[in-house]
């Protein structure tokens, strides 16, 4: 039961609006707003509107081990995101979910996710991924921003922020991700004139560009993190770079399952824990070399590197992080490890998913297009410049991530008790804000399965567009909808390199080739560690070049 000074604590705090925005979050206090307002949109008020207990909260059947036995007989965890989404549509907007030894509190209307990150604390924390700490303790490596918490997180993470998040930052490796894309569709448009056919005078070819993603998801990382171009577009991509690409996946698929797994038993899945181990160990040993060589440029030796370094082109975060020397070369081993592990398919993927949104949306894919090169013409070949001059560019990626979030859920543990939906939840729950249903919720969005890049603009310009605005008065969790990248402080460090070099690579796309694809229908997705298509689309590039 409520206790009464809880009551009274939800009864009397002002309303703190956090205003999610692009360089993180403003924060403003607005007084004298009262509990009604603060919980307008709440379906389920107890008898006499009290508010109701946490146990009273809807939930999916309580053996966690049950449950979790049955996605795995079933094989039907792979399918986690649709069952959230079940689950919001039989339950109502909040219900809790028991899977092996962990329950959470899931949540999805936006009201409720200002509520959650409005007490996150200083330190926000999310869910522990055992397996990788794990790794790190059995191997005796330091564990980088993604996996430390506290004030030692904190510290970390403002040095990070300085080389990753702020425009300056932005401004030092914008040149390096454009060149990538650059590159790419250079390349690209090789491929399609001399692999592809002739269709009414123009060059066409049709494949699933998967692979080449990834290969670019990893070039630019490489380029950004490294200040290295490591050849993977060449017609034979090195070895170590595709075995790292493999690595990467592995990792990832080899998290799901042993992510519920108490620690003491991790051993006991010894194929598993030795393939996900082993993973780790390769994306280690990939970021120790490059370590290892802009050690020796810093020292002075490898002449034409220090060159590199001391023009005017951006030397890469690993160097500026080590010359600057604030943080050991451990923490920074685990911080570039992170870096690489977590830059390469998060971005991919989501591209998949652009192309094919687009490809299979012709009239929207017309607007961007013309706004790309429009702004293209403006910009003389800025890059900073073109994206600032297409903003459907954004909105492109905005709403690919809505449809297709990359992780499924945010998660935090709130560091005081709070009221969600009328319900009490302690301090300390862990409250995942579902971002797949969520993307596809009625109640947040008009018309959520079509894919409008359009509606961000209007919301960014504060049009009123049916319910895709919400404004303070009609919901006070007004824009807690594109939450893709997390949030607030403990926000995706490497959301500016991501946004940047997704936007890059379609304005280069879209300059160059029409996009289409022989069936509209929907993509079948699945979950592993990251939301994937079940199998990857074939996309038909034709040049728009003679
Ligand atoms: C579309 C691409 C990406 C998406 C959707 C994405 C999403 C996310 C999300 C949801 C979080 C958790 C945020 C939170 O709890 O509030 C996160 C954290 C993180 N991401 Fe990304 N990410 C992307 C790309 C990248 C890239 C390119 C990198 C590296 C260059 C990266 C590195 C990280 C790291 C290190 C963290 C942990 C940050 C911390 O805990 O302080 N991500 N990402």
């Amino acid at each position: 039961m409520i206790t009464s000074s809880l009551r009274s604590v939800v009864r009397s705090r002002a309303l703190r609006v956090l205003v999610p925005g692009d360089g993180g979050i403003k924060e403003k206090v607005e007084g004298g707003v009262d509990r009604g307002t603060a919980l307008r949109g709440r379906k389920k008020e107890g008898c006499n509107g009290q508010v109701r207990s946490f146990e009273d909260i809807p939930h999916t059947g309580r053996n966690g081990w049950m449950n979790l036995l049955h996605f795995w007989r079933n094989g039907t965890f792979s399918h986690l995101h649709k069952h959230m989404e079940q689950n919001f549509n039989t339950l109502g907007p909040i219900y809790r979910q028991y899977l092996g030894s962990q329950c959470s509190v899931n949540i999805i209307l936006p009201v409720d996710i200002a509520e959650l990150f409005h007490s996150e604390g200083l330190n926000p924390r999310r869910m522990t991924l055992q397996p990788w700490n794990t790794h790190r303790e059995t191997r005796k490596h330091s564990k980088g921003v993604f996996l430390k918490n506290g004030p030692e997180w904190r510290s970390d993470r403002l040095l990070l922020n300085r080389e990753l998040m702020l425009s300056s930052a932005v401004r030092r490796f914008l040149p390096l991700l454009d060149e990538v894309a650059r590159d790419f569709s250079h390349v690209l448009q090789h491929k399609v004139h001399t692999e592809g056919h002739v269709e009414n005078g123009t060059h066409t070819l049709t494949f699933d560009p998967s692979p080449e993603l990834l290969r670019f998801a990893l070039e630019a990382s490489c380029h950004v993190l490294y200040s290295e171009r490591i050849g993977l577009f060449s017609s034979k991509p090195s070895q170590e770079s595709e075995r790292f690409i493999l690595a990467v996946e592995r990792m990832l698929n080899t998290t799901p399952p042993l992510l519920y797994v108490p620690r003491p038993l991790l051993r006991f899945y010894t194929p598993l824990w030795t393939h996900h181990a082993t993973a780790w160990d390769h994306i280690f040993s990939h970021a120790d070399e490059r370590i290892l060589r802009v050690y020796e440029r810093l020292q002075g030796r490898g002449g034409s590197s220090v060159e590199a370094a001391v023009s005017s082109r951006f030397p890469g975060v690993l160097w500026q992080l080590m010359e600057r020397g604030q943080l050991p070369l451990e923490v920074i081993k685990a911080n570039i490890t992170e870096l690489m592990a977590g830059g390469v398919d998060t971005t991919a993927v989501p591209l998949q998913f652009a192309l094919f949104e687009l490809a299979r949306n012709p009239g929207v894919q017309e607007r961007v297009r013309s706004q790309v090169q429009a702004s293209w013409l403006r910009a003389e070949g800025n890059p900073q410049k073109a994206l600032q001059g297409a903003p459907l560019l954004k909105g492109t990626i905005k709403e690919t991530l809505r449809l297709y979030p990359v992780g499924i859920t945010v998660q935090r543990y709130p560091v005081r008790d709070i009221v969600l939906q009328n319900y009490h939840i302690p301090a300390g729950t862990l409250v995942q804000v579902c971002l797949y249903p969520l993307g596809r919720s009625q109640d947040v969005f008009q018309d959520p399965l079509v894919f409008d890049p359009h509606r961000w603009a209007c919301a960014e310009r504060g049009e009123r567009r049916g319910k895709n605005v919400v404004t303070a008065e009609t919901d006070s969790g007004a824009g807690f909808r594109s939450l893709a990248f997390g949030f607030g402080a403990r926000q995706c460090v490497g959301r500016r390199i991501a946004e940047n070099e997704m936007q890059l690579f379609l304005l280069h796309i879209l300059k160059n080739f029409r996009l289409s694809v022989s069936s509209k229908e929907e993509l079948s997705t699945k979950y592993t560690l990251i939301l994937q298509p079940e199998s990857p689309p074939t996309i038909t590039f034709s040049s728009l070049s003679p």
